[in-house]
């Protein structure tokens, strides 16, 4: 593929048409959908072994501390320091044994106890030596060091006191979620519903793969773009495939996807062309645009709005700005109405490996190929070719998003910029 960091005539003719102050921010635009996606009211309390992906929907708390009682961190021998008298080496008897998971007898003076790792520290014990540390005759050991008090124990509570908070509302559960769920004893987890986000893919021309295709038809790939996307297990998908663009057709698309939705994400037909009609149609069917045209490249046709209980998210036709949409607005609003803690996106900082002149106007989602660090350690990004709305092989070979910001005219070569990585 070729990059070319200048814009061209072309670059600038596409999608450049109309006011950009007459837009939208992508910001303001995602403020607005954040505002009006509240979290799912319902709540499952799961198995936890069926409960990964899901997002809790309350702060857990610990009903015991962690770790539950005083443990050995190592196999070796415990022992009562006081029990060292007079000069090295000392000299302790093995009275027993506790290995993990035997409740352990106390200490009897004078004497250790063999003891492996997390095995319970036995009353009357206040260290654990290392078996590496000492000399094992029969039945006795040889000590040649003073071991501190408190040497190798894993102190009770040293990790979560009782009633402390194991997880925050609003997290998805990944392994070390479920890891602290499962130590301190969630056997079932509460967490969000999942959210019901109903699909579908305006246009006439569009096929499903595996279909043939016929002259002016094409294969679907927004589809499949955000069928991947919303592939997760807080996410109930209702996919009702390619609609064609005629209005009876659409509407009534739009109205069974909002029936029992929490959000209907359509593709295309957002523009202004002949057969761009979801705009019109969301409020013909009694719903409501909160917020259409965004300054962003691509997708500035993206909307936004309500029909019923559901959120609407209008993505555009072209491949590329569907996903750059559905990331920095759509995927935000539908994690906060998934009743995540923190919804919004977390950018990088890196560096531009070439400079760039440019229209200021449209925040710029560009995508972007990582070089490595630079000597500041910062990742150096090539911005990819400008003209990238409708190339999706492009985008297939990017690492991540560059943002550009909106005012920028002229970025010089090293400008640090914000990246969004795949
Ligand atoms: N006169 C104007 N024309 C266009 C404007 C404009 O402002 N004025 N905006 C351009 C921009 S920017 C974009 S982005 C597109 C978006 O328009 P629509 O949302 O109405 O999308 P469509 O017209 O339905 O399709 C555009 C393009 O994308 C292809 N497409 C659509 N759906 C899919 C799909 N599911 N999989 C693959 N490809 C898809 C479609 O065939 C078209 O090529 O409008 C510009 N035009
Ligand atoms: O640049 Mo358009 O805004 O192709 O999506």
């Amino acid at each position: 593929m070729t990059d070319t960091p200048k814009p061209t005539d072309r670059d600038l003719a596409d999608c450049d048409a109309g006011a950009a102050s007459a837009l939208l921010s992508w910001q303001d635009a995602q403020a607005i959908g954040l505002g009006l996606a509240h979290p799912v009211s319902g709540m499952d309390h799961v198995p936890l072994a069926t409960a990964t992906g899901r997002v809790t929907a309350d702060a857990t708390r610990s009903p015991v501390p962690l770790p539950p009682f005083d443990n050995s961190a190592m196999d070796g021998f415990a022992l009562r320091t006081a029990d060292l008298i007079g000069p090295p080496p000392w000299s302790l008897p093995v009275a027993g044994r506790v290995a993990a998971g035997e409740a352990g007898t106390p200490l009897p003076p004078g004497t250790c106890l063999r003891i492996l790792t997390g095995a319970a520290v036995p009353e009357g014990a206040d260290c654990i030596v290392m078996q590496e540390h000492v000399t094992r005759l029969d039945g006795t050991i040889l000590l040649e060091t003073r071991p501190a008090p408190g040497l190798n124990i894993r102190r009770q509570a040293e990790d979560l006191p009782k009633g402390g908070v194991v997880l925050p509302k609003g997290r998805v559960i990944g392994p070390r979620e479920a890891a602290v769920l499962a130590a301190s004893g969630w056997a079932r987890v509460p967490v969000h519903r999942r959210v019901r986000v109903a699909l579908f893919c305006s246009g006439s021309e569009l096929r499903d793969p595996g279909d043939p295709l016929a002259p002016g038809q094409i294969w679907n790939s927004n589809r499949y773009l955000l069928a991947a996307a919303l592939a997760s297990p807080w996410i109930d998908l209702h996919d009702m495939g390619a609609v064609p663009d005629n209005p009876a057709k659409l509407a009534a698309t739009l109205v069974a996807a909002a029936r029992d939705a929490d959000m209907v994400i359509s593709t295309g037909g957002m523009a202004d062309g002949d057969e761009d009609h979801m705009p019109r149609l969301l409020r013909d069917a009694g719903g409501q645009v909160d917020a259409l045209r965004v300054a962003i490249k691509p997708g500035k046709p993206v909307g936004l709005g309500r029909l019923g209980d559901a959120l609407y998210v209008g993505l555009p036709g072209n491949p590329v700005a569907a996903f750059v949409t559905w990331t920095c607005l759509g995927a935000p609003i539908l994690r906060a109405l998934a009743g995540f803690a923190e919804p919004g996106l977390t950018f990088d900082r890196v560096r531009l490996s070439d400079g760039l002149d440019r229209r200021p106007g449209r925040s710029e989602f560009r995508p972007a190929q990582l070089l490595g660090p630079g000597a500041d350690g910062l990742d150096r990004v090539r911005l990819m070719t400008a003209s990238f709305s409708a190339r999706i092989a492009l985008l297939a070979q990017a690492d991540g998003l560059a943002l550009i910001p909106a005012e920028a005219t002229t970025l010089p070569e090293g400008a640090l910029i914000d990246f969004l990585p795949f």
